[in-house]
């Protein structure tokens, strides 16, 4: 069984991206976990094709390959799962798209929500936003790390932290209960996106 990884890099879906050269950096810098996340304007070829990319680097490095939202594409190119939040398909009918045994992330802000997701067939959470998120920024106030507390004391799933976590506050997270951060700009618009991701990966492991 895949086991949810502490660092997850959320590919970056401004234009101009170097994506697969990125994630290569990242997997080396120790991130265990790529979700491949593309913007609307992106076609379904198109993403299915660096979906596929990213996925040849993710199982050489031996680590778990996840979809946002596009299940389709998940499927469609062997990834281990993918991530919904509240505008993708429920988490139970995710769930009845992927199958039984791959991994399914839901996005849940508050206690009421994570239990919900968790009921509905989610393996792990994203909580957030921590903090100001730089990268989306159509969300709603940031949670803090009381946020993130409070849903981790409320779901038995790993609580990924999400949105602003830098290597300064990854370690704060942690405390607060998460198992683990998201992250798009702290490796994907570091100077040296290897040695981000292994700062980061310092701060998450226990
Ligand atoms: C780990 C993780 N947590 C939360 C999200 C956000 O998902 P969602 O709310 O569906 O928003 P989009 O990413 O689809 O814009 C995530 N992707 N990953
Ligand atoms: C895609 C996404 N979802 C979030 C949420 O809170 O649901 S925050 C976020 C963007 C995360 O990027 P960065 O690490 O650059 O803030
Ligand atoms: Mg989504």
């Amino acid at each position: 069984m895949l086991t949810i990884g502490r660092l997850h890099l959320v590919t970056d879906v401004s234009p101009g991206r170097d994506v697969p050269a990125t994630v290569a950096a990242a997997l080396a810098g120790g991130v265990d976990t790529v979700q491949v996340r593309v913007g609307s304007e992106i076609s379904d070829r198109a993403a299915y094709e660096l979906a596929g990319v990213v996925l040849g680097l993710c199982r050489a490095a031996g680590v778990t390959c996840l979809v946002n939202d596009r299940l389709h594409v998940a499927l469609a190119v062997g990834a281990d799962g993918g991530h919904v939040g509240d505008t993708d398909l429920p988490v139970a009918a995710a769930r009845a798209v992927l199958g039984p045994h791959a991994v399914l992330g839901a996005t849940a802000r508050d206690p009421e929500s994570a239990r919900r997701a968790v009921a509905a067939g989610a393996d792990y959470l994203g909580t957030g936003p921590a903090y100001v998120s730089t990268t989306k920024t159509t969300l709603p106030a940031p949670i803090g790390p009381a946020g993130v507390a409070a849903v981790a004391a409320a779901v038995p799933v790993p609580v990924i932290a999400i949105g602003g976590v830098t290597e300064e506050t990854a370690a704060a997270l942690r405390a607060a209960g998460a198992h683990g951060v998201a992250v798009v700009a702290a490796i994907c618009s570091a100077p040296d996106p290897r040695d981000a991701a292994a700062r980061l990966k310092r701060a998450v492991t226990p």
